[in-house]
């Protein structure tokens, strides 16, 4: 039997691994859950996943590519998704998605595995991305957590939203003093805690720590504002890689200087779970929901047998977390194994997700703003 003609925008697109560099190390438990061979930490900690976003990194070494993601084809052959998207952008990410968003997916996800702590950071919001990047998008970003590992007897932990007596000048002052443990100090800290969902909007400060997991639905932009001038372990920052070249003065405007209690900053930005359906061998819950924010969504699911799905006119984003199993689509079907990833062109309307008997699916899904 032939099969159907189909085109790229009506089927699912394997993605290739695109790991990106970054200032502080990682990516061995990343390695570990992708089962690369002899799994190290390395600069590169990050994995993106379907990203039309290119890195900002500044290093003339690295390809002016970097941080886009490729599509595997038949063979050995691969294509940019953002070039594939660029040639027919509704095929690929729906009509009414290209009337809001042109031809960005307007999302970007990242696997991030972390061996030292980040250098304290904000992102912007979108009016400060607007007035100073001349950007649609800022960085709001969130973090579910998928495990992690103990560096030095500590165990994973995160560093989020300034506490309470925590000012624009006392800020400013830890910044030019370089006073790192007490910049820390206006931070709280939690243990990360597997499968929780935390919400960083732009302009609240943060650090994700040693031995983090993750991962990361964002905004599609690299601007990260860094106010440690030498990494956690040791290495200089270069200025503009601190201020992304609007100059130190005017990163203090990207902060928002709103202090709340720890009890307050988690009812605002952890999400608990909500199961949305459930039935014979599967499950889908809402990780970060429209109610939430405006930027993305994020689905857990669960598919022990069989899962029906629909694009409703939008594309998504799978990753495999766990289990094995396959797509099928029209009169095809896609194997599926832990940390797959996929893109899901909007062509692509209906599809079953199957789980393999004894290895469950775990995966995410990862959706454009509405
Ligand atoms: O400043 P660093 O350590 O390179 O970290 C940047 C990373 O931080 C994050 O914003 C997570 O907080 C990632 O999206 C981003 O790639």
């Amino acid at each position: 039997m032939t099969e159907k003609t189909l085109k790229l925008s009506e089927q699912p697109l394997k993605l290739e691994s695109t790991r990106v560099w970054r200032t502080y190390s990682g990516g061995k438990v990343l390695e570990e859950w992708q089962g690369r061979p002899d799994p190290q930490d390395g600069d590169r900690p990050e994995e993106w996943i379907a990203s039309v976003t290119r890195a900002r990194n500044n290093r003339s070494e690295a390809s002016p590519d970097e941080g886009l993601s490729e599509v595997s084809l038949a063979g050995d052959a691969t294509v940019l998704l953002k070039a594939l998207i660029d040639a027919d952008p509704e095929a690929f990410l729906g009509a009414e998605h290209v009337r809001r968003y042109g031809a960005n997916t307007a999302v970007l996800v990242k696997a991030l595995d972390s061996r030292s702590r980040l250098a304290i950071q904000v992102h912007p919001d979108r009016d400060f991305a607007r007035d100073v990047f001349h950007s649609a998008f800022g960085k709001t970003e969130a973090w579910y957590a998928l495990g992690g590992r103990e560096i030095g007897g500590e165990p994973p932990y995160l560093l989020f939203g300034f506490k309470p007596g925590v000012t624009r000048e006392k800020w400013r002052e830890l910044f030019e003093k370089q006073d790192i443990p007490g910049m820390v100090d206006c931070l709280h800290r939690i243990q990360l805690v597997p499968g929780e969902t935390l919400l960083i909007e732009g302009g609240v400060p943060h650090a994700i720590g040693s031995g983090c997991f993750l991962l990361e639905i964002q905004e599609p932009t690299d601007y990260t504002i860094r106010v440690e001038r030498t990494t956690p372990e040791g290495n200089p920052i270069p200025d503009e890689l601190c201020h992304q070249g609007i100059g130190f003065e005017k990163i203090f405007d990207c902060f928002h200087y709103e202090a709340l209690t720890l009890e307050e900053t988690l009812a605002r930005y952890r999400i608990p779970p909500v199961v949305l359906d459930e039935g014979d061998g599967f499950r889908v819950i809402e990780l970060i929901g429209a109610g939430h924010t405006d930027k993305f969504r994020l689905q857990r699911l669960e598919v022990g047998k069989a899962l029906d799905c629909r694009n409703d006119g939008q594309f998504s984003i799978l990753a495999v977390l766990a289990g094995s199993g396959r797509i099928r689509y029209s009169d095809r079907v896609m194997a599926l194994r832990q940390s797959q990833t996929v893109f899901l062109p909007a062509g692509l309307t209906v599809f079953r997700i199957e789980g393999d008997p004894g290895h469950p699916l775990e995966l995410v899904r990862c959706f454009p703003p509405r």
